[in-house]
């Protein structure tokens, strides 16, 4: 038969910048928000961050070989406010987590300090004609970052987290048949950390405004550890996802407002 040649596993977050050099570019994310540093900026409460979604905009949960993704039909989805300057529309959203139990696997941290995970909200700009056309622009994505801490049972997420088993593999699909609006995955209070960024995977494209919610939500050790359902290939074959996150980078002089 013919040479099997195996895919090869990907490269862990230190080797990305052989083939993406931009990994050691001036706006790379996930950062370390020191608090201290950032600055209050009145204009973002002046004109705050408007989240309108629709509560039929999900459309299926898939197994991406790296997360989740929850895929969103865009219509009547948008943000707008805050630190941005034109209308984006949800377009998926994921998470980022670590081993089970432990307390990293968050992208961002907060004064050094780690979550269990991390969930990304991402939007594109709609002075674009598609995500496709959005994703590498300086100002083609806005993605809202909301860290998990460990606590009650999140009831907004538990539809979607019931969903893991079923898309263990890369690949797999399920359609979500109910309505679910993203929106409860928010906190309650809209306070957030906003500076220019990255995609925290490769391609490392520096096209996202960056909308870091500052209060947690709390959802359950077994909705985290549902996060383990989903599978991907390690050196030593197919193993539970986890610490699919990338460390905080360099700074590089940007500054961190918030509200
Ligand atoms: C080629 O286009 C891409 C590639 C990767 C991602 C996902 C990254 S970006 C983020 O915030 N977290 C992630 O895992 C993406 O997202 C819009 C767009
Ligand atoms: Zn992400």
């Amino acid at each position: 038969g013919f040479l099997q040649v195996a895919s090869p596993v990907p490269q862990g977050p230190n080797k990305w910048h052989e083939q993406f050099p931009i990994a050691k570019g001036q706006r790379q994310s996930p950062i370390d928000i020191v608090t201290s540093n950032a600055k209050v900026d009145k204009a973002l409460s002046d004109n705050p961050l408007k989240v309108s979604y629709s509560n039929n905009c999900c459309q299926s949960v898939t197994n991406t070989g790296a997360s989740f993704q929850v895929v969103v039909d865009g219509a009547g989805t948008e943000i707008s406010g805050g630190p941005l300057d034109s209308t984006y529309k949800l377009v998926q959203f994921h998470a980022h987590w670590g081993p089970l139990g432990g307390d990293e696997g968050s992208e961002h941290t907060v004064d050094g300090v780690t979550y269990p995970a991390e969930l990304h909200l991402v939007h594109w700009n709609q002075k674009y004609k598609d995500v496709g056309e959005a994703v590498d622009k300086p100002d083609g994505l806005a993605v809202i970052g909301v860290f998990f801490s460990r606590g009650k049972e999140h009831a907004g997420f538990k539809p979607i987290s019931d969903l893991f088993a079923k898309v263990p593999r890369k690949a797999d699909k399920v359609d979500i048949s109910f309505n679910y609006d993203p929106a409860c995955l928010l906190p309650a209070r809209r306070d957030y950390w906003t500076y220019l960024g990255s995609l925290t995977t490769p391609p490392l494209f520096e096209s996202v405004t960056w909308i870091v919610m500052k209060d947690p939500v709390e959802v359950s050790a077994e909705q985290l550890a549902a996060l383990r359902n989903l599978l991907w290939e390690t050196p030593s074959g197919e193993g539970q996802m986890c610490n699919n996150y990338r460390p905080p980078q360099p700074l590089q002089g940007r500054l961190v407002r918030s509200t």
